[in-house]
């Protein structure tokens, strides 16, 4: 039988992702629009436990489909780890009255939507991260945005490098994942991209490259690295050091974040979105909304957990044998 909810609440957890705010428009309005009170957690689990919560109407989310960041703010919260964490989460939802929760984060944010899950707090998952690791879903909110600012500023370097017959190293966001580098790599023509899925060789990577285009008169060079293969100033020291070609080190950072979302991400967090409310309402929970080919599905939040995702190595080969 599935309980009956009244409120639901709705946060945003982890690194914020360009699209957020397009996935909360479509929750609050989803939910009202169902006969939901819909009540709106301010940075993420540090919200649920201190209560920083406000009931949110339709106007609450006009004027952010196309804003980057989150109006509900977010943040990583140690404290909700802890069995005493949750436990003050679950007791705030009981003073507030909310009934069930709808998590926009990253793999982290679900472990903690699991929590309050098991607690009895029907919870789904939406999948809110720029870095696309998210086993379960091809896809999650940002990711888009995140590639094409990446492009952008990619785009402007080459000019530069270019005009100065340089190397440039590139640090892309990725955190353990190479999502972003990959696809990156390939939508800049870079020489050679690095993921942390692949044992990282300096004379087969870069130099064997190097030499390889340098021989049809090649004199420079865009290297995108994924974050923690090795830094990227380190990496520009040892080529300028090993090849005399002059280099430099650009990390992106966390501009690679924000932004106003593309036209993919705010048609994606809007469907995600309204599945979640969807799902709740037919009383279906405990899942993590997912994206299989262009279809919305969802999964078992520990199904979801525990599945695992591989990058295409396929596409690596493709980015090598075309920037040559
Ligand atoms: N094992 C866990 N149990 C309960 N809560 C957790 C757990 N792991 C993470 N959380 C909660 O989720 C929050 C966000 O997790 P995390 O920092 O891993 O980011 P994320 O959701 O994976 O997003 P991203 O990696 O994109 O920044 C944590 O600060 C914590 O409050
Ligand atoms: O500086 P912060 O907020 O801890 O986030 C850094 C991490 O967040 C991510 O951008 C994901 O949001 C990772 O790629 C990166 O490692
Ligand atoms: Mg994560």
């Amino acid at each position: 039988m599935a309980k009956e909810i009244k409120t639901i609440g709705v946060l945003t957890s982890g690194g914020d992702a360009p699209g957020m705010n397009a996935a909360v428009r479509a929750i609050v309005r989803t939910g009202i629009t169902k006969g939901y009170r819909m009540m709106g957690i301010q940075r993420g689990y540090n919200g649920l436990i201190n209560g920083e919560c406000y009931e949110m109407n339709v106007r609450s989310v006009s004027e952010i489909i196309h804003r980057g960041g989150t109006i509900l703010y977010t943040a990583r919260c140690l404290e909700f780890k802890t069995q005493a964490g949750q436990s003050k989460a679950l007791a705030r939802c009981k003073e507030l009255g909310i009934d069930a929760l709808v998590v926009i984060g990253g793999d982290g944010s679900f472990m903690g939507a699991r929590a309050l899950a098991n607690q009895g707090i029907p919870c789904i998952g939406i999948p809110g991260t720029i870095d696309n690791d998210i086993a379960c879903s091809e896809y999650t909110i940002g990711y888009d945005t995140a590639m094409n600012t990446a492009v952008e500023a990619i785009d402007k370097l080459r000019d530069t490098t270019q005009s100065h017959d340089r190397c440039s190293v590139v640090e892309v966001m990725g955190h353990h994942a190479g999502y972003i580098a990959l696809n990156v790599g390939i939508a800049t023509g870079a020489l050679a991209v690095l993921l942390p899925e692949r044992p990282f060789d300096f004379e087969r990577d870069i130099l064997a490259r190097m030499r390889q285009t340098q021989v049809t008169g090649k004199k420079h060079f865009i290297i995108i690295v994924s974050e923690g293969v090795i830094s990227a100033q380190e990496l520009a020291n040892q080529i300028q050091a090993t090849t005399g070609v002059d280099s430099r080190a650009t990390v992106l950072g966390h501009i690679q974040r924000g932004g106003s979302p593309t036209v993919r991400d705010r048609v994606n967090a809007s469907l995600m979105g309204y599945h979640a409310i969807d799902l709740l309402d037919k009383g279906i929970y405990n899942r993590v909304v997912a994206m299989s080919g262009d279809k919305i599905v969802d999964y078992d939040v520990n199904v979801a957990l525990s599945m695992h995702k591989t990058i295409d190595m396929d596409m690596l080969e493709v980015a090598n044998s075309i920037s040559i």
